[in-house]
Formats: structure tokens, sequence, C-alpha cells
């Protein structure tokens, strides 16, 4: 019997700097949606909360301590190959210096120049979230 492959769970964090510009890195080539640029992010973990994930991700992915964080939106998105729900959370306070540690392409980018990033279809509603909060 063919079972359908369960849903992964993404925790995603949407950070800004002072000057309102939003933090993504380029997906490595080798993995889903590889090439694609991303708001930082991973896997949520059986044994954590989604905001724990947050924080684990951001904190070995761009180095920072989330100390405050809303959620934005909800997205389930089928993949050709994989299906996904991402949580997705504004970052609203963290610690430390943003940098990216897993030797990503990364980049600091003002909202209405976004639109020239390739993302995964998946952020579309991100994107328009973002551009309609500015
Ligand atoms: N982080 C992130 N993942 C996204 C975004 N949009 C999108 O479709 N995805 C998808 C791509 C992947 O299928 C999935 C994230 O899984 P991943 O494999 O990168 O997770 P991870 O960072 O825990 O990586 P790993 O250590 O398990 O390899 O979510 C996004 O903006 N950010
Ligand atoms: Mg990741």
């Amino acid at each position: 019997m063919r079972t359908e492959p369960a849903t992964v769970h993404v925790a995603v964090g949407v950070i800004e700097n002072e000057q309102g510009d939003i933090f993504i890195s380029c997906r490595h080539e080798h993995l889903h949606q590889g090439g694609k640029w991303e708001f930082p992010g991973g896997k949520v973990e059986t044994s954590e909360t989604v905001y724990d994930a947050l924080c684990r991700e951001l904190r070995e992915e761009c180095n920072i301590h989330v100390t405050a964080a809303a959620p934005l939106t909800v997205i389930t998105h089928q993949y050709p190959d994989k299906r996904v729900l991402l949580d997705v959370w504004r970052v609203t306070a963290f610690s430390g210096e943003v940098k990216q540690r897993e030797g990503q392409p990364w980049a600091w980018v003002p909202v209405h120049e976004l639109d020239a990033y390739r993302f995964p279809d998946a952020n579309e509603a991100i994107l328009e979230l973002i551009q309609a909060s500015v």
C-alpha cells in the first residue's frame, strides 16, 4: 500500500534590521528547493515547540538569540516531491549579530527589492504579507 509522505513542519523567521531590511539566504544547491532564497529556519523536531525550533534554527543558522517573535502566518504547500507546513514568525527582538553560519550566500534586502530574488513557491504569501506591512 502506498502511504502519503508526512508533511514537513518548518519554523521560519522574518528578521528585520534597524533600516527595515530583511535577512535572507540562498539554499544550498543540493537541498530541496536548492538555489532559491529563503528566510532562515528549519524542521521542527518532535520534542520541541515551534517557537523553540525557531529559536534553535536561528541560533544555528544566523547566530542570534531570539527574545521575542510574533506569529505571522501558517502556509501549507504541496511541492511535486514534498508537502511543507511553514510556520512563519516575525522576529521582533533578538540579541547578537546576524551572521550566516552555514556557508550560504546571504543578503539584507529592502522590502521593495525582495521581488528581485527567486523564492520557493510556498513563500509567495509571506512576501505579500511583508510587502503589505510597510
Ligand atoms: N527555511 C526555510 N525553508 C523553506 C522556506 N520556504 C520553503 O518552501 N521552505 C521549505 C524548503 C524545505 O523543504 C523545508 C525546510 O527544510 P530544511 O531541510 O531546509 O530544514 P533544516 O534547516 O532543518 O535542514 P536539515 O538540517 O534538516 O537539512 O521548507 C523558507 O523560506 N525558509
Ligand atoms: Mg534550514
